[in-house]
């Protein structure tokens, strides 16, 4: 479980979160929705311990997210952001192993090599393993990207977290589905405590357990998915009209 405390970000005079108190479930698919420049990304850089806010606190359970060390903190937490360069070249299997650095010194061991293997099965990316990550189109390497950070926290038996800043950016359709839905089978752990930012409102409104509306630096909304993606709330957050529909059960948009 995720705790935010009151959590305020300002650069300069400028303020980038105001006042955010929010929890995220284990076993949840926790999203975070909201326009561009609401002050998505800044949220999950505090709450993965990638910026310090100026204000309130992050706890992962009971600990404050202060108390972790680096190396602790990379043990328990992974980020997939949407910025997947690799500045010297390496193969895709070698990218996958460096989820694993915070786990061994020296040489990786024959349990970090399994695990990298299984990462790679999970995201169908062992056909490429020996390929270089370079030669990659944008969306096998995201593919890459996913097996590296599941590979860093992939051991079952202690909470972990999981940070989702806009996976499905370089994914075609049947991806963006197939990640959606990998990451649906990774919550049947329910140690793990996932939190994403999504821009398809429909994606969210799919697999989205619990959603959180952000506006401004502040949560507009939040709650589960049918309260959250209302026509009011979508209006005022993105000043478009939509009409919500239902298929199966879930909301579903039209615009
Ligand atoms: N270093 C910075 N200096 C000044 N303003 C910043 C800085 N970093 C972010 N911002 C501003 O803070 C606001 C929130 O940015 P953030 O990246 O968190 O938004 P976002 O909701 O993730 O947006 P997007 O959907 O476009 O990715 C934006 O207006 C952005 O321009």
């Amino acid at each position: 479980m995720i705790h935010v405390t009151d959590i305020g970000f300002k650069i300069e005079d400028k303020i980038l979160l105001d006042h955010i108190d929010a929890s995220f479930a284990p076993g949840k698919f926790n999203l975070i929705i909201g326009p561009n420049g609401a002050g998505k990304s800044t949220l999950i850089k505090i709450m993965s311990g990638a910026l310090m806010p100026t204000h309130g606190v992050v706890h992962y359970g009971q600990t404050n997210l202060k108390s972790y060390s680096q190396q602790e903190l990379a043990r328990h937490r992974a980020v997939l952001s949407q910025h997947i360069e690799c500045s010297f070249p390496l193969q895709v299997w070698e990218v996958v192993l460096m989820g694993r650095y915070p786990h061994f010194t020296g040489k990786p061991t024959t349990k970090d090599l399994t695990i990298c293997q299984d990462a790679m099965d999970y995201f169908e990316i062992t056909d490429f393993a020996e390929r270089n990550y370079e030669s990659l189109s944008g969306g096998e390497k995201q593919r890459v990207q996913f097996a590296k950070v599941m590979a860093q926290i992939w051991e079952k038996g202690k909470p972990r977290y999981l940070f989702l800043d806009e996976p499905l950016t370089f994914l075609d359709v049947h991806y963006q589905y197939r990640f959606m839905e990998m990451v649906r089978e990774l919550l049947s752990d329910d140690e793990l405590t996932v939190v994403g930012v999504v821009h398809d409102l429909n994606l969210a409104a799919k697999y989205g357990d619990q959603l959180v509306l952000m506006l401004n630096g502040q949560i507009a909304a939040s709650g589960e998915t049918a309260n959250v993606l209302t026509p009011e709330n979508i209006e005022a957050a993105y000043k478009i009209k939509a009409t919500v529909v239902y298929h199966n059960n879930a909301p579903y948009l039209l615009f």
